[in-house]
């Protein structure tokens, strides 16, 4: 199971709790994940008030470990005041970094990325960045004190699935020692196992399920599909190959040409 900053998770799977249609089905979700960690918005969850009160009754019922976000965030000082805030909210040193640089995908700006990253780490905090698979970037945001990459599937709640395999694959290739979470785009429980099958050590997701026509089912299919592809990447599968090769022995036949 993964690690992140000396924490061992239960589950390769974390979820968001945005969009769900109600508590109750959020709840469902979460149980049929089998999500050691959930996502929490700032903005969305403030800790005092009615409706923050009720959340954290839940959250802590569902005994997952609680990863606040920096969600909507454009720029390195909205970014930074914003994990103050959550982490004196939320009593938490962890923070889900996200800086957007571009509103219609939503795709991190890369430069107010590592400069946030750099200040939250150097006060403290451990960051999970939500980055693109690009190398450099990466490599930048672990000088800057990263111990976690959480590259982008595909623009936030669009479902696109892993848009850019062979970037997904060498990032994986480029930092094997580094826990890379699969962060956002993941529409469909295929799209999950692909990114084990890399050999991701987990996977982030929120709209697929939230809005799927029964969130809790879907949840326990991305488990299953999370589980499979796990497994099959342990089971060190075999290498791909152009031409055929017969699966089937030639003895035996009737007749030999
Ligand atoms: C939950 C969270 O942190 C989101 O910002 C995350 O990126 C999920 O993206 P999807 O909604 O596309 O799964």
């Amino acid at each position: 199971m993964p690690r992140f900053y000396g924490v061992e998770i239960r589950s390769r799977m974390m979820l968001g709790t945005a969009q769900y249609p109600s508590p109750a089905i959020l709840a469902e979700a979460f149980r049929a994940s089998g999500a050691g960690i959930a996502t929490v918005s700032l903005r969305r969850e403030s800790g005092g008030g009615r409706a923050g009160s009720d959340f954290w009754t839940l959250i802590r019922e569902l005994g997952v470990r609680v990863l606040p976000n920096t969600a909507g965030c454009h720029s390195v000082k909205e970014a930074v005041t914003t994990a103050h805030m959550a982490r004196e909210v939320f009593g938490t040193t962890w923070i889900k970094l996200e800086v957007i640089g571009h509103t219609d995908t939503l795709q991190p700006d890369p430069f107010a990325l590592v400069e946030a990253a750099r200040i939250l780490a150097a006060d403290g905090f451990e960051v999970f960045p939500y980055t693109t698979e690009d190398l450099v970037v990466a490599g930048k945001l672990l000088d800057a004190g990263c111990e976690v990459l959480m590259p982008w599937g595909a623009p936030i709640g669009s479902g696109l699935g892993l848009v850019n395999p062979y970037g997904l694959r060498a990032l994986r290739e480029r930092f094997p020692d580094v826990p890379l979470v699969v962060d956002a785009g993941i529409g469909l429980p295929s799209h999950a196992a692909a990114a084990m099958e890399m050999g991701y050590d987990a996977i982030l997701l929120n709209t697929a399920v939230a809005k799927a026509g029964d969130p809790a089912a879907m949840a326990r299919a991305f488990a299953l599909a999370v589980e499979a592809g796990a497994a099959g990447r342990a089971a060190d599968p075999m290498e791909p190959r152009d031409m055929a090769a017969a699966s089937t022995p030639e003895i035996g036949r009737a007749f030999l040409e």
